[in-house]
């Protein structure tokens, strides 16, 4: 069992998505008539992907099929009467949508916080266009400016602790923790039977991620690392005003004011 300096608990989420911040401009920009196979992401932005992609109507949506990228949003898709299929089947897919911990200026992104970054990095890779959502507070320069608990690393189970070994004292990162569950006794356990290390790192790590991303997912036991570099197209952030801000893949960055979004 992991020493009580190893371990932390699996903190929910909390949902901060109001009907002022729903990301329904990057459904309408991404989300062509077109798009036959879409992916869709995990987190608290994504029921209103899925719901405004149900708006986009029955008539579109009957000739498309929907590949999630976990259990959550398995039954989204599902429960809107929308065609369910898998990546093993689709490996090319038009566009995916899904949400982030953080995202920085050049769309680097943090996964993981639910535990699904391996399905999305899947998903991400096979998608013609990746798109994140997110919300205000998200939106950073730097990864770790608000999401302190670590970079999110799939392992299998019976590497944890070496592989918590190695982060400690080999890539620098001594505060690494298995996480733990909180309505179970025992490690968060993912939809694909691993466990979840956090392992946060300093700034100097965090301004080009790539580096650290690449070391981590050499360590042996490693599934997958929750840092996605440059895989993103476009980021939306929806702002407390109302206002959603558009980040691209070039620098640009494009402000949508909140009554051009209040339809939304
Ligand atoms: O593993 C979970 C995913 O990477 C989520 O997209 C990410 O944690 C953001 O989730 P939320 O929108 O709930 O903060």
């Amino acid at each position: 069992m992991p020493l009580p300096s190893q371990v932390h608990a699996d903190v929910p989420t909390t949902p901060v998505i109001t009907q002022k911040i729903k990301p329904v401009a990057a459904v309408d920009n991404h989300v062509l008539p077109e798009h036959r196979v879409i992916g869709i992401g995990s987190g608290s932005t994504v029921p209103y992907v899925v719901e405004r992609i149900v708006q986009q109507g029955a008539e579109v949506n009957k000739g498309r099929v929907f590949i999630p990228t976990g259990f959550q949003s398995k039954q989204l898709i599902v429960d809107a009467g929308l065609n369910l299929g898998d990546v093993d089947q689709y490996p090319t897919i038009d566009v995916t949508l899904d949400g982030a911990d953080e995202v920085d200026h050049q769309l680097n992104c943090v996964k993981g916080g639910g535990a699904c970054h391996l399905r999305e990095k899947v998903l991400a890779e096979a998608a013609r266009t990746f798109v994140l959502v997110a919300d205000y507070r998200k939106n950073v320069q730097y990864l770790g400016t608000n999401f302190a608990q670590g970079v999110p690393i799939e392992v299998v189970p019976f590497a944890y602790a070496k592989v918590l070994q190695n982060l400690h004292h080999i890539l620098g990162s001594p505060k690494a923790t298995l996480r733990m569950a909180i309505k179970k006794a025992g490690p968060v356990v993912t939809d694909n039977g691993n466990f979840i290390i956090d392992a946060p790192f300093e700034r100097e790590h965090m301004i080009d991620p790539y580096v650290i991303m690449a070391q981590i997912k050499m360590l042996t036991g490693v599934v997958e690392v929750g840092l996605f570099c440059k895989m993103a197209k476009a980021a939306y952030f929806g702002n407390q005003d109302g206002s959603v801000t558009i980040r691209w893949k070039d620098g640009k960055v494009q402000e949508i004011a909140a009554k051009n979004t209040a339809a939304v």
